[in-house]
Order: C-alpha cells, then structure tokens, then sequence
C-alpha cells in the first residue's frame, strides 16, 4: 500500500479530531495520526528528565566534568548510543580505581581520568562499622547481609573511589533503615510477650506473696527499653521463679499423695467398720430370733452368751477402728499445719530473701541495702569507701566448654575464693550473671585496687577443679572509691567503667575508676 503524505495525514487528523468532537490536546492529535498513518510513532526522546539527571550527577573531577560534556551533548543531539557510552564511562569510573589516581582535592583540568577515593584507614572503619553491624541483623535478610558483604569487599579493595562507596552504602543504609525498623519491632513484641507472660505468672500466683513479689520486678524490668544488664536481670529472677513454682509443685504433688494415701485407709477402715457393724447386726437379729423360740433358761445362757461375745467383739472392733480413725486425723491436722508452717517461712524467707541461692552471696536487694548502709557509716565517720566491680573473665567459653552447670560451680568457687580471701567486713553481692560488686569498708582508692589485685593473685592459686582438669578462673574489675557528693549508684557506674577498660585493656586487670 502507497505510503499517503505527512501532510496528507495532519490535514486527516484535524478534520477527525472535530468529527468526533475531540479536544485537541497532544495526546489526541498523536493517538488520531498514528491511527490514520496506520503505523505507530517512535516515543519522543525523554530530554526534559534526562536534564535534570544532567543537573544531579556527578562533575567534580575531571573525568566526570568530560563524561558530564558528553552527557550534555547526547543530550541535546537526543543520540541514545552517545548516552550509553557515557553511562558506560560513569561505570567504569566505579569499577577500575586502580586506574585512577588519588586526587583530594580534586586536581585542576587534566586529560586523565581522575576520581576522589576513600582513605584507606577510613575505609577500613566503614568496613569494620558494618562488618560489626551485620550480626545484630536478621539472618533472614538476605538482601541487607549481601549489600553489607559486597559493600566490605569493595571497602577492603585498594583506593575505593567515594563515587561507588558513595552509591553502595546509599543502598545499604536505605536497606539497614528497614532492618533496623524490623529489629526494634521484633524488640518490642518480643517485651510485650515476656510482660504477658509475667502478668500471667503473677495472676495465676496471686496467693503466693514471693511469686507475686518477683512477677511484679520481672513487670517492671520488661516495661522499660532492652539492656544486656537488664535481660540478665530478668534471667537471674526467672530462674527464681521457675526453681520456686517446681519446688511448690513437687510440695503439692507429695501432698496430695499423702492425702489419697490417708483416705484410702480411712475408707478401708469404714468398710471393716460396716462390715463388722453387718454381722453384729446379723447376730443380733438370729440371737432375739432364738431368744424369741427359747422357753428355758437352759436354752437361753448360750444366746446372752453369743450377744455378749458379739458386742463385746463390735466394741473392741469400734474402739480400733476409732482409734485408728482419730490417729489419721491428727495426722492429717499435722500435716497441714507443717505444709502451712513450711509455706510461711518460705514466703517469709522469701520476702526478706537478700542473698543469691547460688553463690549464696548478697543479691541486688541485699547488696543495694549493704551499699547504702555503708555510704551513710562512711560519711557519718568519714572514713573512706570502695566500690569494687568485677567480671569474670571470658565465662561464655567456660559455658560453652564445660556446660552451664559447671559454669554455675566455677561462680561458686570464685565466691568462695572472695569469702576466703577478703577481710570479714568485706562485703559480696551478685551484681548480674557473672559480675559480683564488693563493698569494701574504710578503704582508700589504692587499698582497694591492691586488695582486688590480691584477690586476683589469690584466684591465680586456688583452681577450680574438674575432675583432672584446672580451670583458671580470672576476672576483669574497676575499682571506685565513693565521693562525698556521690551515690552509690554513680560510683558503682564509674565502677562499671573502669571494669570495661580494663576488658578492653586485656582482661585479668584491675583499674582505679
Ligand atoms: N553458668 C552460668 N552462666 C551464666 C550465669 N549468668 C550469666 N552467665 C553466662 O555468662 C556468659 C557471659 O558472657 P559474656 O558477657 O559474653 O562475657 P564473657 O564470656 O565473660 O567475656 P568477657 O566479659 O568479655 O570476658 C554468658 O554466656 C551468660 O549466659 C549463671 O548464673 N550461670
């Protein structure tokens, strides 16, 4: 078919746009001509956003401000394949940095192809940064794990230009934000469950005063934002609860026990009682049956006989059967009166509890009470006093070798070794899982550091055996001697501090905080 003329068509295309009452936009014209032209246009070439991609790449170096020209140019030549060699450029700026020289600041014009790069020493902190971020993430982001991977390779390679670290970590934070979102949700939830599950705990026990007591402290320590302390915390005190309602449950199992164990005998003890009540019956209906026949004397003897025999054997029969039956009871009264004795001072313990089961050291409760007993003799006497908190150090591996229950022992032993070692005014308290605080009366700075390194010397000596092996236990402290304007919680923090210096100065130290 001959091809009509381009004019032949517009003049087609206005004359159908108002037959059929078309508003005359663009858009109809365009639709209206190819439908005329019987073919389809090519799209009109995008130059308004490619301008403005024009106006945001970019142009500091000599190399992007040629590759810019030449952008600007396919631009306005709207020639596609000049484009493309351009973005091909752009590419390859990223891909070989170790053509390109180190220019910072950019250099003046120049014929080669120059482009900033990262300092290496900063490139290995951004590596590092995300290298340490990426294990806090969720495993099952795949997608932020291989951004984060791909952006510590290329941060590893010699001279990374800034333009691509730039762009890839662009990607990784804007991919990071979502996880990180993820976290802090996953967070929350999980907080929202445990406190669902202690409010649960501490309904179902209302009646226990100790259970109740440490649902409310394990309420309170899940209503407040995630620390590491905190979950420890939140451990130590679930591991209470759980230890106290299976030893309530094995008290009420026994219990029971007992009391299925008396009322199976008290019923046997009935039934014997029926029974021999039955046949006394029995005798006694048969003896006034005879009785009623008898006419002599002679026949009578023998019946009164049977009737006494009979009732004197009831009576005996009664009187065990009573006896047996009033010893059940106290019995039973003895027991419930023990379980309600053993109940009180559980809770009474309980309630006053200031010590840890474990290690038999002071808890929070009681190491809170001894801190602040301590402050107020020091400042009364003003005499000085030190706050000394330690860590065991690298406990994990011991956990991890030799199981938690050893693990439980070797915090045994370090008790001990402390209560051995240290003065009886000395005071020990479980801070959290393996960190203890000693509380250590008229003691300066430097005396309490040589004590801890005493202690420290002293540990050296005593192992903790297992089986053949020796374990060395050592640990890591900060040591604070408390200020006149200062509470025990601040010179415990400095405390705290000084305790992480001296982990990240190697462990097995002590420093004055
Ligand atoms: N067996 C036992 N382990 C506990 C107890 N409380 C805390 N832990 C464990 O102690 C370990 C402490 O590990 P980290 O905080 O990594 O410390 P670490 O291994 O001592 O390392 P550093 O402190 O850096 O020397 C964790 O594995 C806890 O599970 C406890 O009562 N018994």
């Amino acid at each position: 078919m001959a091809q009509r003329p381009p004019s032949d068509i517009a003049r087609e295309t206005l004359k159908q746009l108002a037959v059929r009452r078309l508003p005359p936009t663009p858009e109809n014209y365009q639709a209206l001509y190819d439908e005329i032209a019987g073919h389809r246009s090519p799209a009109p070439f995008p130059e308004g956003p490619l301008r403005h991609i024009l106006r945001i790449i970019p142009g500091q170096t000599p190399a992007q401000k040629r590759l810019l020209d030449q952008f600007e140019a396919a631009v306005a030549l709207h020639d596609w394949s000049a484009l493309q060699n351009v973005l091909v450029g752009y590419a390859k700026l990223g891909l070989h940095p170790q053509e390109i020289s180190v220019a910072e600041p950019p250099a003046p014009a120049g014929p080669t192809t120059l482009a900033v790069v990262l300092p290496n020493e900063l490139a290995e902190q951004i590596a590092r940064m995300v290298e340490y971020t990426l294990p806090a993430l969720d495993s099952e982001d795949v997608r932020v794990h291989m951004l984060g991977e791909q952006l510590v390779q290329f941060l590893r390679q010699p001279q990374p230009p800034v333009s691509t670290a730039q762009l890839m970590l662009a990607n990784f934070s804007y991919r990071l934000s979502f996880a990180t979102e993820d976290q802090a949700a996953i967070r929350s939830t999980l907080l929202e469950l445990l406190h669902m599950v202690f409010e649960n705990i501490a309904a179902l026990s209302a009646d226990d005063q100790w259970l109740s007591g440490q649902a409310e402290a394990l309420m309170a320590a899940t209503a407040q934002t995630l620390s590491l302390r905190r979950l420890d915390d939140v451990r130590l005190r679930l591991k209470d609860v759980i230890f106290k309602q299976t030893e309530a449950k094995g008290r009420m199992v026994e219990a029971q026990e007992q009391m299925k164990e008396l009322l199976a005998i008290f019923i046997d003890r009935l039934a014997a009682l029926s029974r021999s009540s039955g046949n006394y019956q029995e005798q006694i209906e048969r003896c006034a049956d005879l009785l009623g026949k008898a006419t002599t004397l002679h026949q009578i003897t023998p019946v009164l006989k049977e009737v006494m025999a009979a009732t004197r054997a009831m009576a005996l029969d009664s009187r065990v059967a009573h006896g047996e039956l009033s010893d059940l009871r106290q019995r039973t009264e003895e027991k419930q009166a023990e379980m309600a004795r053993l109940q009180q001072e559980l809770d009474r313990v309980s309630a006053q509890a200031r010590h840890d089961p474990l290690t038999g050291s002071l808890n929070r409760k009681g190491l809170d009470e001894v801190m602040e007993r301590e402050l107020a003799r020091a400042r009364r006497q003003g005499t000085p006093l030190c706050l000394a908190l330690l860590d065991v150090d690298n406990f994990k591996q011991i956990n991890d070798r030799l199981g938690h229950d050893i693990g439980d022992a070797a915090l045994v032993h370090l008790a001990d070794v402390v209560r051995e070692i240290m003065r009886p005014q000395d005071m020990l308290g479980r801070y959290g899982g393996e960190e203890f605080v000693l509380v250590l009366p008229d003691t300066s700075l430097p005396q309490g550091v040589e004590a801890m390194q005493r202690l420290q010397r002293e540990l050296s000596t005593r192992f903790f055996m297992q089986g053949p092996e020796k374990v060395l236990i050592t640990f890591s402290a900060g040591v604070a001697e408390i200020e006149l304007d200062e509470t025990s919680t601040e010179a415990l923090r400095r405390a705290d501090q000084g305790m992480y210096l001296a982990k990240r100065s190697g462990k097995n130290r002590v420093m004055a905080a």
